[in-house]
């Protein structure tokens, strides 16, 4: 190991010692870190100016344009990480689903997947069908400095979701007849993605990513029991997988007030929290030894500054006995949002919680 060097690896050490790598640990830290999910995006106008004419896949596969755009919200709102720019369904796409992402809707799959023979359409992925993340991160890392970056990928559920509805769905009823009708089928599937996530997270942590996120956005929508029996070895699956790097996994659905202890036995070593469980409540359901990620409702970025700190301030006072806490939005960032407002909530956090 070189001077500069850290234990996980070939990060540089100011990256290793970074806030938000420390929170993770569960280390002490200088200041709470923040980070938004969906910081880069339609908020910017940046972003805005540089997908001008790009449809958002496209942008996806383009290295200099997932540099600049995952730069982007570094460089205006000082957060204390980036998170890599893709999209869930991109993994899928580089294996040849027939996919794309609609603007204002999502992804869309041609043919959705819900028979044996569609499950022969999902391939192993190589490093070599994402050539262009490996890529972008090099650029990223060498342009990063000690702001680490996040990997991320979508968990099994949530790409079931998507390839079974064909798109996005309010009440997943595709997907489940197939969990509650076929759980044999349903394990087979999720195993496949579990493979599949897990080796497109490999790719990215390979590349320089210093944490990754699981994101099983939908995943609210089950009951304990079933996500036990039929989601939860496929996620531990994947957090396995990345087990030895040696990097901070995080966790993170919407609505899951219920699944929180579950989501961090899967495996995780951040739990992430949607804005409807206070971080001391969430705190209690995880259990020890793991740090939590959150938790502003997005819309409140619409109130009055006041509303806002007061808000804050309330999250931060919940998560003062926390072993570890990362701060973010309960979600992610809502397009019409004032980009300034996140700019001051960054130094609202950062100025609060400095020791
Ligand atoms: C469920 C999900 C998807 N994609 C993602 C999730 C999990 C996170 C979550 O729960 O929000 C993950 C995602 N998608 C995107 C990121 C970028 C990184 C970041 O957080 O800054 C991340 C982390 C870019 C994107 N992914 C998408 C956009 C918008 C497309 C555009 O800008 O043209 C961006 C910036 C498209 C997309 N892709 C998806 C949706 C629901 C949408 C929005 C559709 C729309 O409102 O237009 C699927």
């Amino acid at each position: 190991m070189s001077a500069n060097q850290s234990p996980a690896g070939k990060q540089p050490t100011a990256t290793y010692d970074s806030a938000f790598l420390k929170a993770c640990r569960r280390e002490p830290v200088p200041h709470t870190p923040v980070w938004f999910m969906r910081q880069a995006g339609r908020s910017l106008p940046e972003y805005r100016k540089v997908r001008e004419g790009v449809p958002m896949l496209e942008s996806c596969m383009r290295p200099d344009l997932v540099t600049e755009i995952t730069l982007q919200p570094v460089r205006r709102h000082g957060v204390d990480a980036a998170i890599y720019f893709s999209d869930i369904v991109v993994p899928l796409k580089a294996i040849g689903v027939d996919l794309d992402i609609r603007p204002g809707v999502g992804p869309v799959v041609e043919r959705p997947i819900r028979t044996r023979a569609d499950l022969a359409r999902l391939r192993d992925l190589t490093p070599e069908d994402v050539s262009y993340v490996t890529e972008a991160i090099g650029l990223l890392t060498a342009e990063l400095g000690g702001t680490p970056l996040i990997g991320f990928a979508g968990a099994p559920f949530t790409l079931a979701s998507y390839l079974v509805e064909g798109g996005p769905s309010r009440n997943h009823e595709n997907t489940k007849a197939l969990m509650y009708g076929d759980p044999r089928l349903w394990a087979d599937l999720l195993d496949r993605l579990a493979d599949i996530t897990a080796a497109f997270l490999k790719v990215q942590i390979e590349a320089g990513a210093s944490a990754v996120q699981l994101f099983d956005s939908w995943v609210g929508a089950l009951a304990p029991a079933d996500y036990r029996r039929s989601v939860m070895p496929a996620s531990a699956k994947v957090f396995e997988a990345v087990a030895g790097y040696g990097v901070p996994r995080i966790h993170f659905g919407v609505g899951t007030g219920e699944l929180l202890g579950l989501m961090g036995e899967a495996g995780a070593d951040v739990v992430g929290v949607d804005w409807r469980v206070p971080l001391d409540e969430a705190a209690r359901r995880v259990g020890p030894g793991k740090a939590l990620q959150g938790n502003l409702d997005p819309a409140v970025l619409f109130s009055s500054r006041a509303a806002v700190e007061a808000k804050t301030d309330e999250i931060l006072t919940a998560a003062a006995d926390l072993e570890g806490h990362v701060f973010n939005l309960g979600h992610g960032v809502l397009p019409t949002t004032d980009p300034d407002a996140l700019t001051r909530l960054v130094e609202h956090v950062h100025t609060r919680t400095a020791r």
